[in-house]
C-alpha cells in the first residue's frame, strides 16, 4: 500500500538574530527539524509527542504546506506540500490550536455552510457529514451560537467538525485537547477514536497529554531536538524502557524473609511492610497470586499495567545534549 505521508531527511532551521554583547546581533541558525524520516500509512493513528520546542509543530506546519522545508523530500497525499497547497488542502484537514478556521462573528452553522462552498462539497456528502459530526460531537445546543461566545471545548468541537466536512484523507491535529476541561477531552477523544476506528481517515497528533495518545495512538514517534529519538508501538517503548507490570499486595504480615516467586522481582515494600509490590519479569500476575495466597496474609491485590507517563517521562530526561547548544 502506497504510504499517505512520506518524509526523507526533512529539515527546517530558522535563523534568529541573538544579542552577542551590548550592541552587536549576530545570526544563529536553529535546527527546528533536523533529518526527520516518517512513513504513514492510510488509516494509521500517529502520535508525535516531544518536548517543548522539539520540533512538531514546525514537523506538522511543512507536512500541511505552511512553511518550506530547508532540506529533504515530503509527500502527503501523493502531493508536494507547499507548491501543490491548494490541492493538498482538498485532501487534508488541520486543526491547529492556536488558530481558528471558523468564521468569528457567524454562527457555527453558517461557518460550516460557507466551508461546503469554500471545498464545493455536494450538499448531500455534507449533510451526511454534518449529520455524523452532530451526532458525535454533540453539537445542536451551540449550532446557532456566534463562535466568538463559544467555550473553548465547544469551539475545539467546531474545528473538528470545520475540518473533516470536505471529506479528507488525513487529519493534521495540534493539541487538540489542551485546555479542554474534562467531559469535552472526553467527548473529543471518543470522536476521534470513532474516527480512527472506522479507518477512512489517517490521524497525526501532537499532544502534550499522554492520555491522548493512549487512547487514541497505534504508534508513536518521539522526537527530540528535531531528530526521531523512537519509532513504534507503546509496547515497544515499554520493551525498551523495561517497563514491567507490577502486581501490588496488601498483606496482614510481613513478607516472610527469603519469600520468591521465580520471575517477579520484590520492587517495593512500603514502610510498614504491609504493602508489597512486585515486577512482573517473566512471572505471570497468577503464579504470584499463588504463592501470596499460599501464605494465607494475603488481604488485597491489584495489578498495575505500566505507566505511560512514567516511560515518556525516563525517555525525555535521557536524552541526548541538544546538538545546536553550545
Ligand atoms: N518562526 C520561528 N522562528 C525561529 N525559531 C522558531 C520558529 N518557530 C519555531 N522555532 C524554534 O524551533 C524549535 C522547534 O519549535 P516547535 O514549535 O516546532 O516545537 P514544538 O515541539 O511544537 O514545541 P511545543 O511543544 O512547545 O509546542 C524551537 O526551538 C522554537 O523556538
Amino acid at each position: 500500500m502506497a504510504a499517505v505521508i512520506e518524509a526523507r531527511g526533512l529539515r527546517k532551521d530558522f535563523t534568529v538574530r541573538v544579542r552577542a554583547g551590548r550592541l552587536r546581533r549576530e545570526k544563529r541558525i536553529v535546527p527546528a527539524v533536523a533529518g526527520v524520516d516518517l512513513c504513514v500509512q492510510p488509516g494509521e493513528m500517529l502520535g508525535y509527542i516531544g518536548p517543548n520546542g522539539a520540533g512538531k509543530s514546525t514537523t506538522l506546519k511543512m507536512l500541511t504546506g505552511v512553511l518550506t522545508p530547508s532540506a529533504g523530500q515530503v509527500s502527503v497525499c501523493g502531493l508536494t506540500p507547499v507548491p501543490q497547497r491548494t490541492r493538498l488542502a482538498l485532501r487534508i484537514g488541520v486543526v491547529f490550536g492556536q488558530r481558528s478556521q471558523l468564521w468569528w462573528d457567524l454562527p457555527l452553522r453558517e461557518s460550516f455552510a460557507l466551508l461546503r462552498h469554500v471545498y464545493r462539497v455536494p450538499v448531500a456528502d455534507h449533510a451526511a457529514r454534518l449529520r455524523r459530526c452532530r451526532a458525535l460531537l454533540d453539537l445542536d445546543e451551540f449550532l446557532d451560537t456566534p463562535v466568538r461566545q463559544l467555550s473553548l471545548g465547544q469551539r475545539m468541537r467546531g474545528e473538528l467538525t470545520a475540518a473533516l466536512l470536505h471529506g479528507p484523507e488525513v487529519l493534521f491535529l495540534d493539541e487538540p485537547t489542551i485546555g479542554l476541561d474534562v467531559t469535552s477531552k472526553r467527548a473529543v477523544r471518543s470522536f476521534l477514536a470513532e474516527l480512527g476506528a472506522a479507518g477512512d481517515v489517517t490521524l497525526v497528533l501532537t499532544t502534550h497529554d499522554l492520555a491522548d495518545i493512549e487512547r487514541l495512538c497505534h504508534r508513536l514517534v518521539v522526537i527530540d531536538h528535531g531528530r526521531v529519538v523512537h519509532d513504534g508501538t507503546i509496547d515497544a517503548l515499554h520493551t525498551r524502557y523495561g517497563s514491567r507490570r507490577r502486581l501490588v499486595a496488601d498483606l496482614d504480615a510481613p513478607l516472610p524473609p527469603g519469600f520468591a516467586v521465580d520471575g517477579a522481582a520484590v520492587s517495593a515494600v512500603e514502610a510498614d511492610g504491609h504493602r508489597v509490590s512486585f515486577a512482573l519479569e517473566s512471572a505471570s500476575a497468577g503464579a504470584v497470586v499463588a504463592a501470596l495466597t499460599a501464605l494465607g496474609s494475603l488481604r488485597d491485590l491489584s495489578l498495575v499495567e505500566p505507566d505511560i507517563e512514567d516511560v515518556v517521562a525516563r525517555l525525555y530526561r535521557d536524552r541526548p545534549p541538544d546538538p545546536a547548544a553550545g
